[in-house]
């Protein structure tokens, strides 16, 4: 990408993210500095409990910052409201039992919502976003299956299929390759890089899957005790960021292969 092309969607200055209690504040994480751009994708990392979903929510303004600042295109997160947000920013969480009953076209279609009428009637360009959402994920065929019908790894391509029918410059999505094999991580990761790369849109996801990320991702957030680090793949293993994620008596990462590998 020249520079003339950057475009910084997201931004996280000196940001310390955790849960306001009565009298004070408990801190998960704090000093989280990163700059994402137009057309990359993110992973997000750290080991169980270090803060990556509270982080997340964070930026997606489902719970409060405790401090530092992060602009969305250019403004502080907190001018935009609700409407605006949807246009800006979608979230895959896990799926909620709730929208199991619904069909995998009605589903996909809720991610038009914040683009349609107070009736919720869709337009011809609503139906060709959706259809095109379906088609990327590869979930045509799926269209009339109930949710509940689904494999997790289906269910998570038509996840995706929602997130990408809402059509924001923006996607967060907590732990998308949870309960998939090995192929289905792959292709999920695969899935989210290409999605990235061909349409422009800047995707952050959190992950356990860090040798998928490391191979796949522009960009790595990588959460540790001691701090957080932002950076290319690459440099992150160059300044050897992986080294401390995990205890050393366990797990080791080879610099040269980009692989953690188990102590005997
Ligand atoms: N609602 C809450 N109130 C207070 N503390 C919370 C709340 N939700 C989570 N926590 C705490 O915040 C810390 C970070 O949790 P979080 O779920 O963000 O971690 P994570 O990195 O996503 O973990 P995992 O990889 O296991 O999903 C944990 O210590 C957790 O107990």
């Amino acid at each position: 990408m020249t520079s003339e092309e950057k475009h910084t969607v997201l931004q996280a200055k000196d940001l310390a993210v955790g849960y306001f209690n009565k009298k004070n504040s408990s801190v998960i994480s704090e000093g989280i500095n990163f700059e994402l751009q137009k057309g990359e994708l993110i992973g997000l990392v750290g080991a169980n409990g270090i803060g990556k979903s509270t982080l997340l929510r964070t930026l997606a303004a489902m719970q409060p910052k405790l401090s530092g600042t992060i602009t969305l295109n250019g403004n502080d997160l907190s001018a935009y409201n609700s409407i605006e947000l949807a246009g800006l920013l979608s979230v895959v969480l896990t799926e909620a039992q709730a929208s199991r009953n619904l069909s995998v076209l009605e589903l996909v279609s809720l991610g038009r919502q914040p683009h349609t009428n107070w009736l919720g009637t869709l337009s011809d360009n609503d139906k060709i976003v959706i259809k095109e959402a379906l088609k990327s994920t590869e979930t045509t065929s799926l269209s009339h299956r109930k949710c509940f019908e689904l494999s997790d790894g289906q269910l998570q391509r038509v996840i995706i299929a929602r997130a990408l029918a809402q059509d924001t410059p923006l996607i967060l999505l907590d732990e998308p390759t949870t309960h998939l094999d090995l192929y289905h991580r792959a292709y999920i990761v695969k899935l989210l890089k290409k999605l990235a790369n061909e349409t422009g849109k800047t995707i952050l996801f959190s992950t356990h899957e860090i040798d998928l990320a490391i191979q796949l991702a522009n960009k790595l957030i990588v959460m540790t005790p001691e701090r957080t680090y932002f950076g290319s793949p690459c440099s992150l293993i160059e300044a050897g960021r992986f080294d401390a994620l995990f205890p050393s008596e366990t797990i080791d990462f080879d610099g040269k292969t980009g692989k953690f590998g188990i102590k005997e």
